[in-house]
Parts: C-alpha cells; structure tokens; sequence
C-alpha cells in the first residue's frame, strides 16, 4: 500500500501549531472575537496594520519578478490587487468610522516590531528565492484565514453586535481564505524532491513570521512604541 505524503505544508502547520495557539488564544484576538477589545486599541492596530500592509502587498510584486511562468505571476499580481483593494478596504472603512482620514492612515510611523517584521520579509524576499519569499509571507495569509474562521465559529452567537463583525467577515470569507491557499498549492509545488537543507531553510523563515505574527498582536495590545 503506497504511504500518503505528507505536504511540506502540513510540516509547516505542525511545526507552528504551538506559536499559532498562543496567538489566538492572545487577549487582542479573543478581544477581537468577543467584541470587547478597547476601541482605541484597535484603531491603534488598523494605523499599524495599514503600513505594514503597504510593505507587505511590495512582496507580491517581488513575487511578480521571481515567478518562473506566466501563470505564476498572474497569481501574483492577483493577490497583490486583492490585498490592495479587498483587504486594505476594510482598513479604509473602519477609518472612516473612527474619524481618521486616508492620508492619516498612510502617514503612521512604525513601531519596532512592524518594522522588523516587514523588514524581515522584504529581506528575503529580496535576497531569496521564490519558494523562500513564500515560506516568509504564508503565516500573515495562513493564519489570518484560520483566525478569521475560528472566531467567526466560536463567537457566532454576538456576530451580529460585535463591532468587529466586519474584521471576522473579512478574514472568515472564502474571498481571503482562497489567497493563502494558492500560496499553499504553490509552495508544495515548488519543494516537491528538495533536499532537507533547503526544506529546513524554508521552516526556519514560517516560523520566524508565524512568531512575528504573535508578536504584531501583542506590540498592539501593549501599543508598544519606541521609548525614545
Ligand atoms: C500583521 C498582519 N498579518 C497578516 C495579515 C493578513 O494579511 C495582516 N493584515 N496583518
């Protein structure tokens, strides 16, 4: 009997399954869930996540570059339209409810962990290979649709007078969940028969991002900032 495969994803998954638990279990995101989250916290997170979102749509036209085929890059330039329009909307819209103009948006100043953080990525993705720059920027797309999805799940019953509800939506919808799962297919494409070094190479950087990630929500919920 042939013996399944195990997808160099489903390592992936398991090897950030600890970091990917603490962050959901994280006080933001049940905060998030519950519709408790202070609002001034959240605002916070939407200026931060604004830019880093900005830095982070930059590694799809890298993507753009590296692809080896035609089709690879249409994906890519795909992504980085969603990204740029269905994602970055809902940054837009709940601005706009809070009072905050576009251009204030887009003028935040990163704190030190977003800018590690996107520099990490656009790092690799300058200096890597494809595969690599995928590996970097799955966790940000993997876990936000896992996140989104579980939440929407365990919190269903106030959904509908959570202040939230349009985050959960977003991040819930088949629209986004479809985005990482492209990069899923993609990176078990592209490491089919690579030997163990350069596998490992790639866990190294998801988890790198998918510790990252945990600490992004932290970072908002302290609002930790430069001191000086
Ligand atoms: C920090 C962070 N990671 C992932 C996503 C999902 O794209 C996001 N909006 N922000």
């Amino acid at each position: 009997m042939p013996v399944e495969k195990m997808l160099f994803t489903d390592r992936l998954y398991q090897s950030a399954k600890e970091i990917w638990e603490k962050s959901y279990q994280h006080p933001f995101v049940q905060g998030i869930g519950k519709g408790t989250l202070a609002e001034e916290t959240f605002i916070y997170y939407m200026k931060q996540d604004y830019i880093y979102l900005i830095d982070y749509v930059k590694l799809f036209a890298i993507g753009v570059q590296k692809a080896h085929n035609l089709e690879t890059m249409e994906r890519f330039a795909h992504l980085l339209h969603e990204h740029l329009h269905f994602e970055m909307e809902l940054h837009r819209k709940y601005a706009a409810e809070f009072g905050i103009t576009r251009e204030e948006l887009e003028a935040t100043e990163p704190t030190p962990v977003n800018l590690a953080y996107t520099r990490y990525m656009l790092n690799v993705a300058h200096n890597g290979t494809l595969a690599e720059l995928i590996a970097a920027l799955l966790p940000c797309a993997w876990h936000y649709a896992e996140t989104g999805k579980r939440l929407k799940e365990q919190y269903k019953d106030g959904l509908e007078i959570n202040p939230y509800k349009k985050w959960i939506e977003t991040y819930s919808s088949d629209q986004f969940g479809a985005l990482g799962q492209w990069l899923i297919e993609l990176l078990n494409e592209l490491t089919d028969g690579k030997p163990e070094r350069e596998l490992t190479a790639l866990e190294k950087h998801f988890l790198i991002t998918s510790k990252y990630e945990y600490l992004f929500w932290d970072m908002n919920y302290l609002k930790q900032d430069w001191q000086i």
